[in-house]
């Protein structure tokens, strides 16, 4: 099952392309994590799945449906925008009441549980609330829609170490008991690697990676060994970086086969290694990222 399919996506905004050749298959039922520089693509790419913005270019489909066309395809869609958009003059009790009445699947005992949990009084005006509350606000609404996909845009951004370990065990719960799939932007690594069990890395408007983050862990490795000519590896070893110096060599290299040369002393890369690598080297050929998939 796909909760999100893009083929060909593109959006630009005046004369500037913000993402461009887009095409994207991103599984139901797991959490999948957008990450990428400033200004890569990722909340234009939530924005195009949300329907606030309509494709320049392409086709997009959410849940099975084109996002923003219709009151059925918004009840499947849950989105918590970068600013994590509350009605400052609402209070939280109103918030829920407001959810309540505008989503059909509203979950009214997990948001009260939530709020009440979080510790934020039902009477406050979400305006005053401070930065942290006002996502948890937000977030809480997001959860509690129990829409299909779940769309969020660096959710735990504002969040204290504590309170985003809770969060992240909610959205956990979620995708274990009710098949949720989430499509998560974020800058920190570290939670993804807790959280996402699928990855797409966009750099300057393209995806440069995605796949299964097990099987892109799986298949990626950091080979050092004396200084050679890059020309000699196996053809299917792909090359992500390379480094030399006078005597020796760190290339880190993509494939399905196993690394048999014994001059090469062989390490694996974390989540974040796997990240930066394609951040940093964003001319990492695009066709061979399609054998990924
Ligand atoms: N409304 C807009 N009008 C013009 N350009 C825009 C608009 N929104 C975004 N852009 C540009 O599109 C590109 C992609 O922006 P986007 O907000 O999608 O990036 P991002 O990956 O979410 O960045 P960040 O990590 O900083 O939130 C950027 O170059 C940005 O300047």
């Amino acid at each position: 099952m796909i909760a999100l399919r893009a083929q060909g996506l593109g959006k630009k905004y005046k004369s500037k392309w913000a993402l461009t050749h887009c095409t994207l298959d991103i599984p139901a039922g797991h959490v999948t994590g957008l990450v990428g520089p400033n200004g890569a693509g990722k909340s234009t790419l939530l924005n195009l799945a949300s329907g606030m913005l309509e494709p320049t270019t392409g086709r997009i489909e959410v849940c099975g449906g084109v996002p923003g066309s219709g009151p059925a395809q918004l009840a499947k869609v849950g989105y918590v925008a970068q600013n994590t958009p509350v009605y400052a003059g609402l209070t939280v009790e109103e918030h829920l009441r407001l959810g309540a009445h505008l989503n059909p699947g509203w979950d009214d005992a997990l948001a009260r549980k939530r709020v009440e949990r979080i510790g934020l009084d039902p009477r406050q005006a979400a305006g005053k609330l401070s930065g942290g509350q006002r996502a948890q606000l937000a977030l809480t609404l997001g959860i509690a829609k129990r829409p299909e996909l779940l769309l969020l845009d660096e959710p735990v951004a504002a969040l204290d170490p504590l309170a985003r370990r809770d969060f992240l065990k909610d959205l956990m719960e979620s995708v274990a008991e009710h098949g949720l799939s989430v499509l998560m932007s974020s800058h920190l690594v570290a939670d993804l690697e807790r959280v996402c069990d699928h990855l797409v890395v966009l750099v300057a408007s393209q995806v440069r990676l995605e796949g299964d983050v097990e099987h892109l862990l799986a298949t990626h490795h950091r080979l050092t060994g004396p200084r050679r000519d890059l020309e000699t590896l196996p053809s299917d070893q792909h090359v992500v970086s390379a480094e030399h110096t006078d005597r020796q060599t760190t290339v880190v290299v993509r494939t399905d086969g196993p690394i048999l040369d014994p001059a090469w002393s062989v390490t694996g890369l974390n989540l974040e290694d796997l990240v930066l690598e394609y951040m940093s080297n964003p001319t990492a050929s695009r066709p061979a990222l399609e054998v990924l998939r």
